[in-house]
C-alpha cells in the first residue's frame, strides 16, 4: 500500500503580501491567504498554522501567540514589529523575523515626497484646482533648498532621507543617541546632543525612530512650543511619536506651519478621532501609512520574509530574527554546518546514553546534566557562539520534549535548559589543530560527578568474564562526543572511548562489543531477519586518548563500537537479542 504523504506544514497570511515571496512557499507549504480576518476569527484558526506572515494591520497579542501551539515563526514583511507582542512569543518559543531593510528606500522616498508636498502645499493646491479654482498666490510655498532639515533617529531610513535631501542642498542636523558618527559625518549631518537643540533649529523635522516606550509621546505641546512657528513636520515612523491632538492645537495656532503625517496613532482612525481632524486638517498632507508601499519594497520584503520561514520551518537559522541572537551573514555562512553539528551531537548524547540498553538486560540510565563544551580551532575565534550554544541545548532536549510538543529554537532554548538544571561550559581552545585534518572541532564532555547514583548497570547475564569488567560502574569516567565538519558536512569523531568517523544522520544502531571476529556477521544477521537494512557500517575502536586522558584502567583493549546506519526504527526485542548475545557489551538506538 502506498504511504499517505505527510500534510504539508500550513502558513497564514492575513494581509495583502507580494506574492513574489509567497511563490517560495507553494510548492512545500499549505498557504492560505485570508484577509480581513477578525481578531476573534483569527484566534480560532491560529492553532492550525506553523508559520505567520503579516504587515502592520494584524495585532499579533500574547492572547493569539498562547492558543498558537504550532507556531514556529512570526514573520513582519516590513521593518516595524509594534504590532507583534515580541516578549510573548520569545517566551513561546516563537521566533519573530523582520525584513530590516527591504522597505528602507521606499519609506525615505515617501519622507521625501511628503516634504515636498508639505513645502509647495501639493495636497491643498491639487484639491482646489480640481475644484475648479486657480489659487496662485494663497498656494505660494517655501524651498527645501538651504533649509535646516532636522531628523531624529538615524537608523536606516533615517540616514537615506539624510542622503536624498543633501542633495536637495539642504542642511542636515539629527538626534540620535545610538548615532554611528561615521555614518552620520558621512551624510553630512551634524550631530546634536539632544532632541532639544534639533527642534530649536529645524525647518522641517522629520522622525525615524522606532516606537518604543522611550519614543512614545517624544513630541508633544511642550516640544511644539519650541519649534520655529514656521517649521513644518514629518511623520512617516509611526504613529503615537507626535501627540496628534498637541499637533492640531499647534497648527490651528499657527505655532507650527503644517505637518506631512503617513502613520497614525490608530490605523485606520476612527471617525471623530484626533487622528481624523488630523487628516482633514487644512495644513496636513496625510497617507494612508503609504511608506512602504512601493511595486519594489513589496517585493523585496515578500521574498526576504519567506525566505526566512522556509529556513526557519525547515530547521535552519533565519537571517534577521528579532528575538534571537544577530548573526552577521558571513557568520552564518561559517556557523550554520556547526550549528547542525552541534545540534546532532546534543540529540546523540541525550539518546544514546538515555536509552542504551546494557548486557544485562537493564536500560541505562546514566545521562547527566552538567556538560563542557570545547571550541577548537578555527571555532574558537568566532566572536559569538550563541547558535552553537543554543543548537546544543536544542539536541539535548528535543528527544526530551518532542512528544508533548514543546517548542525549542535559538529563541528559548538558554531558559528551558536553565529551567531543566542542564548547565553548559562553554570553552575555547586556542590549541593549534595544524596536525588535524579539519580546521575546527567541538568536544562535548559531561563530566562525571563523583558518588553518583546513575552507574551503569553490572553485567549478571554476561557470558565473558572481562566483560564484568569493563562494566564495571563508570560514573567516574567522562562521557565524551566529538565532532568537526568537513564539506560543509557534520561528523562525529569520537563517542565515548571510541573514534571512528561516521555522519549523524537518520537510524543508527550503536553497538559495543568484543572486537572479536563474527559480530558483524551476528549483528547483520539478527537486523536482516527483523527486516531491516543496513546502510552503512563503522567499527570505532578505542580512542587513543583514552588510557592517558581519563585513567581508565579497566577496559579491555580488545573492545570496539560498531555504529551501523539503518533503514528503519530497530524494535526493542531486537536490540534485547542483540545485547543477548555472546560478546555484544550495550547497544543502542538513536534517530538523528
Ligand atoms: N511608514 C512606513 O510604511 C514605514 C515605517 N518605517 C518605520 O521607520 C522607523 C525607522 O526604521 P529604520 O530606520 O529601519 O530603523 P533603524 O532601527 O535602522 O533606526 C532607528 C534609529 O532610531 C534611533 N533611536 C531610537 N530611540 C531614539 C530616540 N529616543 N531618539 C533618537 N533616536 C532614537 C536608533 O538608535 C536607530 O538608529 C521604524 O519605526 C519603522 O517601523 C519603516 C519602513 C516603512
Ligand atoms: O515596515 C514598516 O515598519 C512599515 O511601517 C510598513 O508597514 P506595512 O507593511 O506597509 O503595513
Amino acid at each position: 500500500m502506498p504511504i499517505p504523504a505527510a500534510p504539508k506544514p500550513k502558513i497564514l497570511i492575513p494581509e495583502k503580501v507580494s506574492p513574489d515571496g509567497l511563490a517560495l512557499l507553494q510548492d512545500r507549504f499549505e498557504v492560505h491567504e485570508k484577509k480581513g480576518l477578525s481578531a476573534e476569527e483569527l484566534l480560532n484558526i491560529i492553532g492550525e498554522y506553523e508559520a505567520l506572515i503579516v504587515r502592520s494591520e494584524t495585532k499579533v497579542t500574547a492572547e493569539l501567540l498562547s492558543v498558537a501551539k504550532k507556531l514556529k515563526v512570526v514573520a513582519r514583511a516590513g521593518v516595524g514589529v509594534d504590532n507583534v507582542d515580541v516578549e510573548s512569543a520569545t517566551k513561546h518559543g516563537i521566533i519573530v523575523v523582520n525584513s530590516p531593510s527591504g522597505n528602507i528606500n521606499a519609506a525615505a522616498e515617501h519622507t521625501i515626497a511628503l516634504l515636498m508636498a508639505v513645502a509647495r502645499n501639493i495636497g491643498d493646491a491639487a484639491a482646489s484646482v480640481k475644484d475648479g479654482k486657480w489659487e496662485r498666490s494663497r498656494l505660494t510655498g517655501v524651498e527645501a533648498k538651504g533649509k535646516t532639515l532636522g531628523i531624529i533617529g538615524l537608523g536606516k531610513v533615517g540616514l537615506t532621507v539624510a542622503r536624498i535631501a543633501n542633495g536637495l542642498g539642504m542642511r542636515l542636523i539629527g538626534y540620535d543617541p545610538y548615532a554611528n558618527p561615521n555614518l552620520t559625518s558621512a551624510a553630512s549631518v551634524i550631530l546634536k546632543n539632544s532632541l532639544a537643540e534639533v527642534l530649536k533649529e529645524a525647518d522641517f523635522l522629520t522622525l525615524h525612530t522606532p516606537l518604543i516606550a522611550s519614543t512614545k509621546g517624544m513630541i508633544g505641546a511642550a516640544e511644539l512650543a519650541t519649534m520655529r512657528p514656521t517649521a513644518r513636520i514629518l511623520n512617516v515612523a509611526r504613529g503615537g511619536m507626535i501627540d496628534e491632538t498637541a499637533l492640531v492645537e499647534a497648527l490651528d495656532a499657527g505655532t507650527i506651519a503644517g505637518a506631512g503625517i503617513d502613520v497614525f496613532t490608530s490605523e485606520p482612525p476612527q471617525t471623530d478621532s484626533t487622528a481624523a481632524k488630523l487628516i482633514a486638517h487644512p495644513k496636513v498632507v496625510a497617507t494612508p501609512h503609504l511608506g512602504a508601499s512601493t511595486k519594489e519594497a513589496q517585493e523585496n520584503v515578500s521574498i526576504d520574509v519567506c525566505e526566512q520561514v522556509v529556513s526557519i520551518l525547515s530547521g535552519e537559522l533565519p537571517r534577521s530574527a528579532v528575538n534571537a541572537p544577530i548573526i552577521l551573514p558571513e557568520e552564518y555562512r561559517t556557523l550554520q554546518p556547526f550549528v547542525t553539528l552541534l545540534e546532532k551531537m546534543g540529540s546523540l548524547y541525550t539518546q544514546h546514553y538515555s536509552s542504551h540498553l546494557t548486557a544485562s538486560g537493564a536500560s541505562s540510565k546514566s545521562f547527566r546534566t552538567t556538560f563542557d563544551i570545547t571550541y577548537e580551532g578555527a571555532l574558537a575565534e568566532l566572536k559569538t557562539t550563541k547558535p552553537l550554544f543554543a543548537a546544543l541545548v536544542k539536541g539535548l532536549l528535543t528527544p526530551f520534549t518532542s512528544s508533548d510538543g514543546l517548542n525549542i529554537n535559538i529563541v528559548n532554548a538558554t531558559l528551558l535548559a536553565k529551567e531543566r538544571g542542564i548547565l553548559i561550559n562553554e570553552q575555547r581552545s586556542r590549541e593549534n589543530v595544524d596536525d588535524k585534518p579539519y580546521s575546527s572541532f567541538v568536544t562535548l564532555r559531561a563530566r562525571a560527578s563523583r558518588g553518583t547514583s546513575q552507574a551503569r548497570t553490572d553485567v549478571s547475564r554476561s557470558s565473558s568474564p572481562s566483560a564484568a569488567r569493563s562494566l564495571k560502574p563508570q560514573e567516574h569516567e567522562d562521557q565524551v562526543i566529538q565532532g568537526f565538519v568537513s564539506g560543509n558536512k557534520p561528523f562525529i569523531s569520537r563517542l565515548d572511548k571510541f573514534k571512528g568517523e561516521f555522519v549523524p544522520r537518520g537510524t543508527l544502531l550503536i553497538c559495543r562489543n568484543f572486537d572479536s571476529p563474527g559480530k558483524i556477521g551476528l549483528v547483520g544477521s539478527l537486523l536482516g531477519k527483523a527486516g531491516v537494512n543496513i546502510r552503512f557500517m563503522n567499527v570505532a575502536p578505542l580512542h587513543e586518548d583514552v588510557d592517558i586522558d581519563e585513567g581508565v584502567e579497566d577496559v579491555d583493549s580488545s573492545e570496539a563500537l560498531m555504529i551501523l546506519g539503518v533503514d528503519k526504527p530497530v524494535r526493542q526485542e531486537t536490540v534485547k537479542q542483540l545485547i543477548s548475545e555472546e560478546g555484544v557489551l550495550e547497544a543502542s538506538v538513536v534517530t538523528l
